[in-house]
């Protein structure tokens, strides 16, 4: 295969430089980053021009890894705007799943193109998804350029049929895909311990073993699945799960909002990875997760957006930011979670949280070139003679980026989505949500 070249010149470089004990957010500034492919070849002040496909000026922006979103149902933004101001329970119910069960491949598709090109306008390149007709996402995913972890959701309501059609739709998926694709990896997605047998789980678990991936679920959300669980388990979440033989290091869970410390010493003995999602808890009014707690203890911690429909957008800025805040004015401690353990947990830490920390989530040498760009030149974004980190998380927002890279491919140049048709997007979505409503 010929090389491909992209040289991004004169830039400064902000990324976490991953040592495997602790992370540490280095800044060079009046650098140079050689592209060969998709991987990051070279970084240094003398990379000369010589021979390269593509330059791209540097002066003026700040280069720092592509944002990896860990909990998203990108699909769900056809969804946006029609379940506001709800909890849970009800949004569920009452709301999301019956409009769910009018969704068909053609619509998620749309509404995961959607969805991917929220993300790339937004700087995120790599998201970790739960939802169905996962060949639709996953076309989306191989025409956009980015990199989808995505899972089936599987949900039985504790009826066996339901469990063993669950299972076998995944195992279909996970056998379909991966190893075959560069960046589409497919892991299990039991949805929830409230929606899943403890048979699905134990068959989860065995499952994850044999094909070697990961599993992602929601848990300890709300109060009342915690009061639930412990009524029909008579025990709490993670209790349940670690005596069924559930937990590992590749366990991905989101939300994590209601724990005891029996479970976080849980959590941390068995080494699973959480995602914060700070502003769907706020909306849906679930509750402050104990992320302060977590990370004290060396939990691995990252950071999602959950799906457009109780977000409401894929802009992981806002999560950085909102999930700063909302530790600090929780524990009356404004030292809790400063800028750059922000930008760890939506860059390396979520990397690690996927298993994938050797390939993304900073900007190394040997890397996936997975980097993007913001314009210093954005009001919000100034005086540059300041913390840039500080910045980056306490001002800046997905529309300060000017440019997308995944995997060495550019994906929105100077704010020009380049893979997908984003006016025929919009418009199809529109089309979409007006005749599923029509139904
Ligand atoms: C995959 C299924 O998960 C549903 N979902 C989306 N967001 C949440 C959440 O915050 N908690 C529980 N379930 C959620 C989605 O609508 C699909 O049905
Ligand atoms: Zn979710």
């Amino acid at each position: 295969m010929e090389t491909k070249n992209t040289l991004i010149k004169n830039i400064t470089v902000i990324s976490p430089v991953n040592n495997n004990i602790t992370n540490n957010v280095q800044i060079k500034k009046g650098t140079s980053i050689l592209i060969e492919n998709d991987r990051i070849a070279e970084i240094s002040s003398n990379i000369s021009e010589n021979a390269i496909d593509k330059v791209i000026n540097g002066n003026g922006k700040i280069a720092i890894p592509g944002l990896i979103n860990t909990h998203t149902h990108v699909p769900m933004n056809l969804f946006r705007g029609l379940a506001d101001d709800l909890e849970l329970d009800s949004w569920l119910n009452d709301h999301i799943w019956p409009m769910e069960a009018n969704l068909n491949g053609e619509f998620t598709y749309i509404g995961a193109l959607h969805g991917i090109l929220e993300m790339i306008k937004t700087g995120t390149t790599t998201f970790n998804d739960m939802y169905f007709y996962l060949n639709d996402i996953a076309k989306a995913v191989e025409e956009s350029g980015v990199r989808g972890v995505l899972s089936y959701g599987m949900i039985d309501f504790f009826d066996d049929e339901k469990r063993k059609t669950e299972l076998k739709e995944s195992t279909k998926t996970v056998k379909e895909f991966n190893g075959k694709y560069d960046r589409i990896k497919i892991n299990y997605g039991p949805h929830s311990i409230y929606t899943c047998s403890k048979e699905l789980l134990i068959e989860t678990r065995a499952l994850a073993n044999k094909y070697n991936t990961g599993i992602h679920i929601h848990m300890s959300e709300t109060k009342k699945e915690i009061d639930d669980v412990y009524e029909a388990q008579g025990k709490h979440p993670f209790e349940y799960l670690e005596e069924i033989g559930f937990l590992g290091e590749d366990v991905l869970a989101a939300h994590c909002v209601w724990l005891n410390n029996k479970e976080i010493a849980i959590i941390k003995e068995n080494n699973v990875k959480i995602s914060h999602n700070p502003c769907s808890n706020m909306k849906l009014a679930s509750g402050i997760a104990p992320i302060d707690k977590l990370t004290e203890n060396n939990i691995c911690v990252s950071l999602g957006t959950d799906g457009a429909s109780s977000n409401n957008n894929l802009d992981l800025f806002e999560e950085m930011k909102f999930a700063s805040l909302l530790q600090k004015v929780n524990t009356f401690n404004p030292e809790v979670l400063p800028a750059g353990k922000i930008l760890e947990m939506a860059t390396i830490d979520a990397a690690k949280a996927l298993g994938m920390e050797n390939e993304i989530g900073s900007i190394e040498e040997g890397k996936k070139a997975d980097i993007i760009l913001l314009d210093t030149s954005n009001v919000n974004l100034t005086p540059t003679v300041n913390s840039l980190i500080s910045h980056i998380v306490y001002s800046g927002n997905g529309y300060n980026v000017d440019t997308t890279i995944c995997n060495g491919e550019i994906l929105m140049e100077d704010k020009e989505v380049k893979t997908l048709n984003e006016q025929e997007i919009i418009k199809k979505t529109n089309e979409t949500v007006k005749l599923m409503k029509e139904a």
